[in-house]
Formats: C-alpha cells, structure tokens, sequence
C-alpha cells in the first residue's frame, strides 16, 4: 500500500482551503470572505480516518498556473515540486466553491490535468442551497474524473469522507488519471466549465437573491461610498463610546495594583521598577486593550461579511485617480490592524510597481498600534463632549487623524507613482464573495488572537523598550531639589534630541518618549508614563495617570503636532524588516523611513506653527 505523506489544498482564491485547513490540522490560520488572505505556504498535520499521518499544506489561492502575482507563484511551485526543500505532493486536494462552480472549474482542469492523485473539496454547498441550487456531486465526478466530496468547511462536514477519498486516490491506478485535460486553451476551459457547471447543477430554484438587492445598494456609486464612510465614522465613534466603561475598569485596576505595591512593598529600586516602570509605563499601554478589541471587532466583521471586497470595489475608482488599483486597497485596509499583514498582502498584487507604490505607503494607514497613542492625548486634550446629534468631539477627531493617514496614503501613491515608481494603474477585476454573516465563534477566535497579540507585545517589546527607558532614567541618582529626569542619563540624551524637535512645538518629555518608541509606536504612551511618574515620585507615589500630566504640562498645538507626527512617523522596526524581505533589499525600506519621518517633520511642524497662529496655544 503507498502512503500519502504529504497533501496541499489547491483551488481559486476564497474557495474555503484555509477553512478546511483549519479543520483538518486544528491550525488557526486566517480566513476570511475575501480572495487573497492566504499569501504563503503553512504546514500542519493532518490524521486519515486509518490513523496514518498526514503533512498538509495550505496554499495562496490561484486562478491558473500562468502565474501573475507573487502567491500565485509559490502555488505553481509547490504544486509542480519546484518548491526549494519541499517535494511534490502525493495529493492534491482542489477546493472548489459549489456556488461558484462554473468559475472554479476553469483552474479545476488545469490542476487535474497534471494527472496527479487528486480529490475534489466540493465546498460551501451550505451556501449553494442558500443560493437554491441542488448539485450531483456524482456527475461532476464523472465529468472531471476524480472522486468529488462535498463539503461544508466551516461546519465540518464532509471531513471523514475526504480523509477517505484521499487514502483511496493515492492508490489509484495513475492511468485511470490520464484524463487528457492538458493541453487544452483558455477558452476552451472556459466551455468546458460552462458545461460541466450545468451538468453538476441538477435545479436551480428561482429564489430571488438577497445578494443582488444589497449590492445594488451597497456598490452604488452614490450611496456606496456614502455607507463606507458612515460605517468607518461609526467605527471611530465607538471605539471611544463603548470602550470607556471596560477602559476606566482596567485603569482602576492598574492603580490599584500599584497602590497595593507601593503600601506593600518597602521603598527602593523594586518598588519604583514596579510602580514607575511596570504599572505606569507598560500598563499605560495595556488599559487601551478594550479600544483595541472593539476597533478588531468592526475589522473581523467587515472581513467575514464579505463586506471588505465591496469596499474594495468602491474604493477603486479613488484609488485609480491616484495611480493605484482596488486591489490595493485590501493591503491597505488590512494595514488598519498592522502594516506587517497589510505589506505581506500585497503579494497578491501582480504588477510589481502597484506593489512597491502599496507597500511604501501602507505605514501611512493607521495600525492599532497608533490607537493608544492617539487615545491618551485626545483623552488629554480633547473635551469629552457631543457635539450635537450624539456625535463625540474625541471620536471624531479620531476620526480625522485615520482620514489624515489616507489622504497622506493617497498624496504620497500620487507622487509616487509619478517618479519613483512611475506606470500606470493596472486593471481591477476581484469576485465578489457571497455575503455571509459573521460566525460567532470564528469572532471570538479571531479577537483573542488580536488581543493576544496585543498583550503579548505589551508583555515583551514594549516591556523591554520601557524597561530600558526606566533604567536610564533612573540614574545617576539627582541631588535633593534637583530633578531625577534633568539628572538622568535619558535625561541628558532626551535634551539633545529636544533641540532638533523643539521647531515643531515639542517638549523635552516627547523628545524623549519619542526614542525608544522606534522599537513601537506604542512605547510612546508607556514611555511618557515613566518619564511622568519617575518625575512625580517624591511626591507623589502612585503614579498620576498619563492622560492628566499631558493635559496639565502640554499646550494644545504641542498636542496636536504630537498626534500629526504619528499619522506619518515610521516608527516601527517590524514594519521596516518586513518591507526589506518584501522588496528583498534595503534601498526601498531605507527610502521609507527617509520620506516618512520627513512628512512627519513638517507636518507636525506646519500643525504646530498654524495652531500657534490660530491662538490655539493660550490656556
Ligand atoms: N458558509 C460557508 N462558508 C465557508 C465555507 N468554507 C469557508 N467558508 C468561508 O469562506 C470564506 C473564505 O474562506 P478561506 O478559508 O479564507 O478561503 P481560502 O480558499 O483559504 O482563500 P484564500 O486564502 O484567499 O485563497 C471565509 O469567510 C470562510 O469562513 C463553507 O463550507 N461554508
Ligand atoms: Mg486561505
């Protein structure tokens, strides 16, 4: 008997692969109602009904093996066994989406003509009932030559008759699998499809679709645009609204750890590497968990609805006028969680200047780990007050800080694409994913994983970037009288760099925050918490909340140029590494950084300079 060692998931984007991965392994990739999530190859492990083991790979979906862009690429090797390190699968698992099958079956034939073993995921057929059609999955397998299981990846169904179907096809006989599909033209795939779909596809009720009401309203040219960006202003509006209860709730816990510890524990360097460094620098960060959670509870939803890839197809008239096409904007809107997910989706861009145009301003969109930063300084500075009509002042300067960050995005791709990387904008077609509503316990899956992340970084680089920070604050020890800050080694260091900031509006405590938050943005917020409760020791012992010395010690122009520098400041080590293995050099992550910490100078300058002439600066 021959063992299957090895098994990859192929099919058209979106057809449920990392669904069925996710399933099979018990991996937890991302998924979601989109084409072109998965853009590299993950293993895991999979176990056949007969117990054998089985390594299983998920791959990017692909259209055809005349690849175009760089996922597609790695698809075509794996499945060729021209992957560096990885032999040729002994099974191909081709996922096809039962409600879209005409589509599905052009690359279907493609993949079966390789004439290796290969089982048929018919997938979603939950969804092809919704849509009122009844398949035979029999007559499809007749008509591709391939055993054809049908399947509900999210529900887990199908699974043991796939693990099934996979043991049997490894052993079939290779010339029941010469099916002389190769060699065959597009267009000539293209009718065989159209064929095949109508013999696959016993009824077709004539119910009247939902999906079709909603898009006509939803990709409106008018109303379209209208909805997406009331729902964003919706979005911003309750990451301060809602989050505000669980936010003052884990602040009061904050305060009253590290009062607990400060009653606790006797005076000395623990005690204020807990108090000034742990509780009001790290844990000024943590208290913005809930905003984080809720900003990701919008974004997962979007994603799972189907509602990204509307958004996508609205967007793209836009996003042409600047040079660049609609599938940019997926990159980009995912960069509204982090720029790392954003620079790694372009992959799924073919042209490789709409690529480098997409990655060089994805740390324009506004990652999550800017939300804390503005947060604290809106809380400082801004009154939390409505504004008429239930609209919150904060949530609306929020509000403004992300479109900030877009039209940056927008203006840099338009220059951009006339000088460094000059061309035109290449087409945008994309399918529209069927609507779906967002399962609940994928949600939940989805934030614990965000807010996971989010901890995890607090608990390690923001912790060390902090860290550092309290250490270099806190010696040589001052005088009595005399400053701890001014005596500090930071100190020292943070006046130096004030005389470059100084320009555009900022104090010497930004100056400072500003240097260990390359590590992350967000060290910002913890930084400034140090600084503020190394300062406030002596009289203080529990540490005064972050949000209060800002709105005590800065004008509003200082704020305000503060929180213009982060819609452009690059301040963020991961993204600059990813950007150079996604460019495979340093000239274009270098360029980055280069021109982006020149936008954030002049317009935290000019911010500063306009609020100072405004009048803004009297308090
Ligand atoms: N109703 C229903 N939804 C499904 C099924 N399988 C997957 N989905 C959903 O379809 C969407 C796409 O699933 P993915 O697993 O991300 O698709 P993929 O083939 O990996 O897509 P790419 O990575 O873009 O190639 C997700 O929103 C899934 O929740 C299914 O059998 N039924
Ligand atoms: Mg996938």
């Amino acid at each position: 008997m021959s063992r299957i060692k090895r098994a990859a998931l192929v099919g058209n984007p979106n057809a449920g692969k990392s669904a069925l991965f996710n399933k099979l392994t018990g991996a937890r990739q991302k998924i979601a109602n989109y084409p072109g999530v998965t853009v590299e190859r993950k293993a895991g492990r999979m176990i056949l009904p007969s117990g054998e083991p089985v390594e299983l790979v998920d791959l990017p979906g692909a259209y055809s093996f005349d690849t175009a862009s760089p996922d597609e690429e790695v698809t075509r090797q794996i499945v060729h066994g021209e992957f560096e390190g990885e032999p040729v699968p002994d099974v191909l698992i081709l996922v096809l989406d039962a409600a879209n099958l005409e589509q599905h079956l052009v690359f279907a034939q493609e993949v079966i003509a390789l004439g290796r073993p290969t089982v048929v995921a018919l997938n979603m057929v939950d969804l092809a009932e919704r849509d009122g059609l009844t398949l035979d999955p029999a007559a499809l397998s007749e008509a591709l030559g391939v055993p054809v299981i049908p399947t509900v990846a999210v529900r887990s169904r199908g699974l043991a008759e796939l693990g099934e179907a996979m043991s049997s096809a490894s052993q079939a006989d290779p010339a029941d699998r010469s099916r002389h599909l190769d060699h065959i033209s597009l267009p000539e795939r293209r009718l065989a499809a159209k064929h095949m779909a109508r013999a696959a596809i016993l009824s077709r009720s004539k119910r009247a679709k939902v999906e079709r009401g909603l898009d006509a309203v939803m990709l409106n040219p008018w109303a379209g645009p209208i909805i997406l960006f009331a729902f964003l202003f919706v979005v911003f509006q309750a990451v301060f609204a809602w989050a505000t209860p669980f936010a003052d709730a884990l602040e009061a816990g904050v305060g009253a750890l590290s009062a607990a510890v400060t009653s606790n524990i006797p005076d000395g360097f623990f005690r204020d590497f807990l108090t000034e460094g742990l509780f009001a620098g790290v844990g000024a960060v943590v208290v913005f968990l809930p905003q984080i959670v809720i900003l990701f509870a919008f974004i997962l939803a979007m994603e799972a609805s189907g509602y990204m890839a509307r958004a996508a197809f609205i967007m793209d008239r836009m996003m042409a006028g600047v040079g660049l096409s609609g599938r940019s904007f997926i990159p980009l809107l995912s960069s509204f969680a982090c720029a790392i997910p954003g620079i790694m989706a372009t992959r799924a861009i073919a042209d490789p200047k709409d690529r480098l145009t997409t990655i060089l301003i994805a740390p324009l969109m506004t990652c999550s780990a800017r939300l804390p930063v503005y947060a604290v300084v809106i809380a400082a500075v801004i009154p939390a007050r409505t504004i008429g009509a239930g609209i919150g002042l904060q949530g609306l300067v929020l509000f403004g800080l992300y479109i900030a960050g877009i039209v940056g995005a927008m203006v840099a791709a338009l220059v951009l694409r006339r000088s460094f990387t000059k061309g035109e904008a290449s087409g945008f077609i994309m399918e529209m994913p069927r609507y779906q509503l967002p399962r609940l316990r994928d949600m939940a899956i989805g934030l614990w994983q965000r807010a996971w992340v989010f901890l995890r970084r607090a608990g390690t680089i923001i912790f060390a970037a902090t860290i550092a920070l309290w250490v270099l604050l806190s010696f040589p020890k001052a005088d009595p009288g005399e400053s701890q800050v001014d005596a500090s080694i930071a100190g020292q260091i943070g006046s130096g760099v004030a005389v470059l900031v100084e320009p555009i509006g900022f104090n010497r405590d930004i100056a400072l925050s500003l240097i260990p938050a390359m590590a992350a943005r967000e060290v910002a917020v913890s930084s400034l918490g140090t600084i503020y409760a190394v300062e406030s020791s002596d009289e203080d012992v529990v540490a005064e909340r972050v949000t209060e010395r800002i709105g005590a010690t800065w004008t509003l122009p200082t704020a305000l140029a503060f929180l213009a520098w982060f819609v452009f400041a690059p301040q963020c080590l991961s993204t600059i590494a990813v950007a150079k293995r996604e460019t495979n050099g340093w000239k274009w992550p270098v360029f980055m950084l280069v021109y982006l910490f020149a936008a954030a100078y002049v317009f935290a300058g000019l911010t500063y300079w306009i609020a100072v002439a405004a009048g803004l600066g009297c308090r």
